[in-house]
């Protein structure tokens, strides 16, 4: 029987229940603000590149060692609070045998689109037997990170479904907008699938170990409120409802989505992500109480030099300091030509300044 076995995820006799990222999800009282990084692991790790050479990403994505290797890779480097499971949000997609890549440069792209009712067919359920190389890598990652608690994570079901109606990356989104307000049933039945999908591979994640997760509904911030409560958040809320039992904090993030934070935490997260646009102390009275806060340094900002880095970031704990729980995080991910010192110094900043409170 293995620790994880023995000790339950979310119960307070799993190794990681005291971690200060997983305090902070639950606002209770840190020994420091945990720091952790979207993107953490990737390209600004001259490692990464080393172990990836000639690999594909989605191939790197199954394989359990390599995975385990690359998520440990910031962790080791940075001392960052919690790791973040490297894959990608297209893996389940993949793993139900839709046909898409990831292209260096551009992202998921998706062979042929999903636009009609017969497409739909396509998008079967997702069994923990066609990702047994996920189960796998966090098996070998949480004995390998100990007390340092893993985040699972997914796209939302408007993310991936802008991938897949699109076919690959897009500005405007207007073959998803042209779906969801010209045929708002089959709108529906779509996110509806991709809900049933995303929920399927967060319990595979968490049932392997993973602490908490993280749902990333990254370019959701192109939607207005109104639509947002009529023609995504009920699949975002079935997601989050699929997880609930397990009790491991429930993490909602996205870009550019100032207008929607309060939505998002009302659909049933516990810590609402905050992009760098609306500072923390604005965010919390959106989201309102009973939620921690996620970010939100700019990740631009790490370009700059280092005092102004520490003013910047100063300006982010000065704001959060009135929070029930933050976790330090940039606004959205790490950009690939990041200097990796500039983060290494920036998470021990974060703890230095914080642990004297
Ligand atoms: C929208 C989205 C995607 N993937 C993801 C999101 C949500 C987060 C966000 O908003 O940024 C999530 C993701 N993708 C990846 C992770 C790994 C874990 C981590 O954060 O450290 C995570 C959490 C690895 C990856 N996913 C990808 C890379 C780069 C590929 C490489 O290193 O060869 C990595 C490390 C590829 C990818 N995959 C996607 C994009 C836009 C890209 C970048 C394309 C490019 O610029 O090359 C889709």
């Amino acid at each position: 029987m293995s620790a994880n076995d023995r000790r339950p995820v979310g119960s307070p006799q799993s190794q990681t229940y005291d971690s200060a990222f997983l305090k902070a999800c639950r606002r209770e009282a840190v020994p420091h603000t945990p720091v952790w990084f979207m993107r953490q692991a990737g390209r600004s790790l001259p490692e990464y590149l080393k172990v990836r050479e000639g690999i594909p990403m989605l191939d790197s994505c199954m394989r359990p060692e390599l995975v385990t290797e690359i998520t440990l890779q910031p962790v080791r480097r940075h001392g960052v609070d919690a790791a973040i499971f490297f894959s990608d949000i297209v893996v389940p997609l993949k793993a139900i045998g839709i046909d898409l890549d990831i292209k260096p440069g551009v992202g998921p792209v998706i062979a042929e689109p999903i636009r009609t009712r017969a497409d739909l067919a396509r998008l079967r359920d997702l069994t923990p037997e066609d990702v047994t190389y996920v189960t796998e890598a966090i098996g070998m990652l949480t004995r390998e990170l100990g007390s340092t608690p893993l985040i699972g994570f997914a796209g939302a079901p408007f993310t991936l479904a802008s991938y897949l109606v699109e076919g690959g990356p897009s500005r405007n989104h207007e073959h998803t907008k042209a779906l969801m307000y010209g045929d708002p049933q089959l709108w529906a039945d779509l996110l509806d699938r991709l809900a049933e999908i995303t929920g399927a591979f967060l319990k595979v994640q968490i049932e392997a170990g993973a602490s908490a997760v993280q749902l990333f509904d990254s370019w959701v911030g192109a939607i207005a409120p109104a639509d947002y409560t009529r023609s995504v958040m009920p699949a975002s809320a079935k997601v989050f409802d699929a997880v609930a039992s397990y009790g491991v904090p429930r993490i909602h993030f996205g870009v550019g989505t100032g207008e929607l934070l309060g939505l998002m935490g009302e659909a049933g997260a516990d810590v609402v992500g905050v992009d760098w646009r609306v500072p923390l102390d604005e965010a919390a009275r959106r989201v309102g109480p009973g939620k921690a806060l996620q970010g939100n340094l700019d990740p631009a900002v790490l370009f700059s030099t280092p005092d102004a880095v520490m003013a910047k970031t100063d300006e982010v704990l000065d704001a959060a300091a009135g929070l029930e729980g933050h976790i330090f995080n940039l606004g959205h991910g790490v950009l690939p030509t990041t200097d990796p010192d500039a983060l290494t110094r920036l998470t021990d900043y974060v703890h230095t300044r914080t642990a004297a409170r």
